[in-house]
């Protein structure tokens, strides 16, 4: 088997480095374990030297190995995976070595590095969906709105404070600081009822196909990235005092209850015309959206072959 490394040593705050040697140490320890076939695997591990470096290198490589493994977060997954469909071949493979890793939680990936590795070699070949957003690929989510802020924050604070509480301080600069967008609710909403053809005040839309976000919540409970659907979690027209009082909520995954804010629903796809300027968020990478823009989201069913 040909296998290919591709490591952001940045990712994790710069942790995700030490994990070449670890890779190495793993073939050369069990050079001669059967479990690994009959001709021991050839390794190669490239680092990634900037943004979107993944993804060249995998679309360049992906003909000439079996798997191309990501080894980072998010980010790094949806660079991979956004090379393996340009070049339109190639299988997945994953190391979660990232600071969320919300995709690997959602594929319930072993959480060492040995079984993680493992399961590279002896697991069938899965066929996960993944999704797009005016043609840019997403893999675990895309949001827009509030969380989108939240993590334009976090990314921010996480250059010098490099942990989980990066978003936690992100989460409350988000709402001090967030001003709710306009967004006509096409007339043909999938949820149906009286929030079709209306304009509200965005809080957030999170469009899932994985099934954790923003390290480890599950806006969506339920959401499979091998479903053939996109699970939709659409707040609007509520108050910051609620909004804080909501949020608790969405951590125990009780929050999708309160109808009088809140919409979700499972779909191939959707289109959301924003009024006024925004934020969105594409596997924890935020972008800007601009006035008169209709973003539009589509479910890719089952392609990317994945192992692990
Ligand atoms: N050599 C590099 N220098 C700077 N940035 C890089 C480099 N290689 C990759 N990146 C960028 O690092 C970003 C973050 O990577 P990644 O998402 O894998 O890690 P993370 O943010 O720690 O994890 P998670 O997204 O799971 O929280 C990616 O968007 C990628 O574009």
């Amino acid at each position: 088997m040909r296998l290919l490394f591709i490591l952001n040593p940045t990712a994790n705050g710069g942790r995700a480095a030490q994990l070449a040697n670890k890779i190495r140490s793993f073939y050369l320890e069990h050079a001669d374990d059967p479990r690994l076939g009959s001709t021991s695997p050839s390794l190669e591990i490239r680092l990634t030297e900037y943004p979107s470096h993944a993804t060249r290198l995998a679309e360049e490589n992906a003909k000439l190995f079996d798997v191309i493994v990501a080894v980072g977060g998010d980010g790094t997954i949806n660079e991979v995976c956004r090379g393996l469909i340009a070049a339109k071949t190639g299988q997945l493979g994953v190391i979660p070595a990232g600071t969320g890793n919300d995709t690997a939680t959602g594929l319930e990936l072993p959480k060492t590095l040995a079984e993680a590795l493992w399961a590279i070699h002896e697991s069938p070949i899965r066929h996960l969906d993944y999704g797009t957003v005016n043609g840019q690929v997403f893999i675990n989510s895309a949001t827009v709105g509030f969380d989108a802020l939240v993590a334009s924050h976090g990314n921010r604070i996480k250059r010098v404070l490099k942990s989980h509480w990066a978003y936690v301080i992100g989460l409350f600069t988000a709402l001090a600081t967030y001003h709710f967008p306009k967004i006509q609710v096409p007339q043909d909403f999938p949820a149906g009822d009286d929030w079709a053809g209306t304009q509200r005040d965005l809080c957030l839309l999170a469009v899932c196909n994985g099934r954790y976000y923003g390290g480890g919540i599950e806006i969506v409970p339920g959401a499979t990235l091998d479903d053939e659907l996109l699970d939709l979690c659409l707040i609007t027209n509520i108050s910051k005092p609620r909004l804080l009082k909501l949020l608790p909520t969405i951590l125990k995954g009780t929050h999708i209850k309160q109808k009088q804010y809140l919409r979700t629903w499972k779909t191939q796809q959707f289109s959301l015309p924003v009024l006024t300027p925004t934020l969105l968020g594409i596997d924890g990478e935020i972008s800007e959206v601009a006035v008169g823009e209709v973003l539009h989201f589509e479910l890719h069913p089952g392609g990317i072959n994945f192992v692990g």
